[in-house]
């Protein structure tokens, strides 16, 4: 890691992963897989989140956000902050909430890494981090058009808008409040799981990893058998 990422980490990063319970979570994929298929790939998602940035950045504090005492307990497994959250004002709220725990705790800076990316890069990362050096806003633009990462320094420097196109909303927020901000494409970092075809790209990716997964995929046909 350079002298940039360095300064940057000295000063205070916190990584904040918004995870809902895997009983609520990918309910895109409702349709594509049984419940436990869903809540098995929701999971294994988010366990490789966690060990991630245990190993590849144990120097960076991590906050995970969750109405699951289950979730908040794994996370805890892995060293994990944890904050409890209600759920009910969605994510924006829980990034909210969380936010307010990162700034309170002293950190200058918040990394806010959804909990379904399905291949984690650690030079993408390095890259996303490095890229904070001379911008309060720093996105990784996810393959449809959502934020997959969101970097802001100071945490509360923009409003948290996620939902459809958050990324082009994210990169507006910045420049509403005079923000520099870069907005990068990465190619692990782009793919979130939230469909079957993400789940198809994400075999191609990792087969070792998704394959048993996609044999998991409901056809449509079978799908109507199901009905
Ligand atoms: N704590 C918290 N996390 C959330 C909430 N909504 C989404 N997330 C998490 O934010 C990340 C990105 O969310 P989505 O892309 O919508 O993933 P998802 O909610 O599992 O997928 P769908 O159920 O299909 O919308 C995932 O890690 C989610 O678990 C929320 O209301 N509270
Ligand atoms: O990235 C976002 O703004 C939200 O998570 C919505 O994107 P999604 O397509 O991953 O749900």
């Amino acid at each position: 890691m350079n002298s940039l990422e360095n300064t940057l980490i000295e000063d205070k990063l916190c990584v904040v992963i918004p995870m809902k319970s895997p009983q609520r979570s990918k309910q895109r994929l409702a349709n594509s897989m049984t419940n436990e298929a869903r809540e098995s790939l929701s999971l294994n998602l988010f366990h490789n989140t966690l060990a991630f940035f245990q190993e590849h950045f144990p120097m960076l504090d991590v906050l995970v956000v969750s109405e699951s005492l289950d979730v908040l307990g794994l996370a805890q497994s892995y060293e994990a902050n944890t904050l409890f959250d209600d759920g009910e004002k969605g994510l924006n709220g829980a990034l909210d909430f969380a936010c307010d725990w990162v700034k309170k705790s002293g950190y200058d800076s918040q990394l806010i890494i959804p909990g379904d990316i399905a291949v984690l890069n650690p030079n993408e990362i390095r890259e996303l981090i490095g890229a904070a050096y001379d911008a309060e806003v720093v996105i990784a633009v996810a393959k449809d058009g959502g934020t997959n990462a969101l970097l802001t320094s100071p945490p509360d420097a923009i409003e948290f808008e996620y939902g459809n196109q958050s990324a082009r909303i994210h990169k507006g927020n910045a420049f509403e409040n005079g923000l520099t901000c870069h907005s990068l494409n990465f190619t692990h970092l782009a793919l979130d799981i939230d469909h079957s075809e993400d789940l198809k790209q994400a075999v191609i990716r990792a087969p070792e990893r998704f394959s048993a997964w996609k044999k998991c995929l409901i056809s449509p046909i079978k799908e109507r058998r199901y009905a």
